[in-house]
């Protein structure tokens, strides 16, 4: 397990000028929460061994934090520009000049940052053109900076060390501190994830939440046990991670297999592993599922699959068929009600990578609800082979985790990486939930385990 390192951050002053240097020397990058080491993100590859919210023993990292090197140099010397940064440590040879409009632009000073909104509060595009530096000087912790118009901004050490960084932020994007892809063979080892319901609704604390919001982020998914069989307060459970989200099915839902909206999910047939809302240009973040009951019947078992566990699969197994499936851009719909029909303002791939590290950010699979190709047919062999051996994946043992709910023990589930279905079912079952938007699911995530002030510092890094 590779501890994570400091960065190296020095000043060399001189009388006639200063250079900032900052390198960073393949440090483990992942910011260190506020709840202290134990959930120091892990970055070691070790097999997937086994996780739960109260033991953390190994995980299998889905996102590599690989450190990078980036070096800074602010030299008010001369002529020369006043900031330099260099892929490779040190070498000066290799310094790319940076606009010193970059650096003002990302002055957090209480002028320039509405310290109520956060938001930024000077015109960029009203700073002279020929800006520069007038005097650096080191603090403790950073760098006084008098600019050229008589501007002073303050710049933290350790905000300069990150600024330079390539990949994505983990702490912007909310990703999993330690993600657990799993299958079958771990959930038959290790159980499925879960909170207790009293703990979540603590109003005196928002442990509870944190731990529940945690465990969804790593795992995916999560159970609440001893909750009220009762739909007003799954609804103030679910409440507890954001607002509900409204859709053309209501907002909080309470359903049954009597077709009230035009969708299979209102019916009693068999469903097979699928995201929801593939139409919406977003698709939810979180859904929740709290059976209510299910009398004069049977069947009705739940499916989750671990789509980013079995797309991993795929691409180590076949990259050519995960590279078409995040590359083909696909449409779907929802078209079942009177006056509606929506689709997304762009067709989007089954994979959605992050376009800076190319990491999976999103599986959007839906085969009820899937619509044109948008590729000339000619070609679409390719992505029907390819589509053909991640469904091969979706439905095999390994994957497919089948799970009766019960009355008392909602479930709420990541709705950009796990796919959930059904088995048929016969008599009267009614369950309830809701959705939440996924910037929403997100926000709240970060703000519990990393708290505000190191996700507020996060905003204006990554290059
Ligand atoms: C609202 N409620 C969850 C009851 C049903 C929603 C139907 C979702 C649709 N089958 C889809 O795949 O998006
Ligand atoms: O009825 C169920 O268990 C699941 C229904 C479903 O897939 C949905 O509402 O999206």
């Amino acid at each position: 397990m590779r501890p994570y390192r400091h960065l190296a951050t020095k000043l060399c002053a001189g009388s006639h000028g200063a250079s900032i240097v900052v390198c960073r020397h393949n440090a483990n990058r992942g910011a260190i929460p506020r709840h202290g080491s134990d959930l120091r993100p892990r970055v070691c590859m070790s097999s997937l061994v086994a996780v739960n919210t109260s033991r953390r023993l190994h995980t299998e990292s889905i996102h590599s934090n690989k450190g990078s090197l980036s070096h800074f140099e602010i030299r008010t010397d001369g002529t020369h520009p006043a900031i330099f940064s260099s892929p490779s440590q040190g070498n000066s040879a290799a310094l790319e000049a940076i606009p010193p409009i970059w650096l003002r632009d990302n002055c957090q000073c209480s002028s320039c940052v509405h310290q109520d909104t956060k938001q930024r509060n000077f015109d960029t595009f009203e700073l002279p053109p020929n800006l520069s530096f007038q005097k650096v000087e080191e603090a403790q912790n950073g760098y006084q900076v008098q600019w050229s118009d008589g501007h002073e901004s303050f710049y933290e050490k350790d905000w300069l060390a990150r600024a330079g960084l390539k990949e994505t932020s983990a702490i912007q994007q909310g990703r999993a501190p330690n993600p657990v892809l799993w299958n079958t063979d771990y959930l038959a080892k290790e159980g499925a994830p879960s909170v207790q319901y009293d703990a979540v609704m603590d109003p005196t604390s928002e442990e509870g939440v944190r731990e529940w919001v945690t465990a969804i982020r790593n795992f995916g998914f999560c159970y609440v046990e001893g909750a009220p069989v009762d739909p007003g307060k799954t609804q103030e459970l679910l409440e507890r991670i954001a607002f509900i989200r409204e859709t053309h099915y209501g907002g909080f839902y309470d359903f049954t297999a009597d077709l009230a909206s035009k969708d299979t999910a209102y019916t009693s047939i068999a469903l097979p592993a699928h995201n929801d809302n593939t139409y919406f240009s977003d698709p939810s973040g979180l859904q929740m599922f709290h059976l209510l009951s299910h009398t004069e019947g049977e069947g009705g078992a739940s499916l989750l699959v671990d789509g980013f566990s079995a797309a991993k699969e795929l691409k180590e197994t076949d990259p050519e068929a995960y590279k078409i499936l995040s590359e083909v851009p696909v449409q779907f719909h929802a078209s079942g009600n009177e006056g509606i029909s929506i689709q997304p303002y762009q067709a989007f791939p089954v994979f959605l990578l992050d376009p800076v590290d190319k990491e999976l950010i999103q599986v959007r699979w839906n085969e009820s609800d899937r619509a044109a190709l948008q590729i000339h047919p000619a070609g679409s062999q390719k992505w029907y082979n390819a589509a053909k051996k991640f469904d091969t994946l979706l439905k095999s043992a390994k994957y497919e985790y089948w799970e009766q709910l019960k009355p008392g023990r909602p479930l709420i589930f990541d709705n950009w990486r796990i796919m959930h279905g059904r088995s048929a079912f016969t008599g009267k079952r009614r369950i309830c939930g809701g959705y939440i938007t996924r910037d929403d699911y997100i926000s709240r995530f970060k703000m519990l385990y990393y708290g505000p002030e190191h996700v507020l510092k996060n905003i204006h890094v990554g290059a």
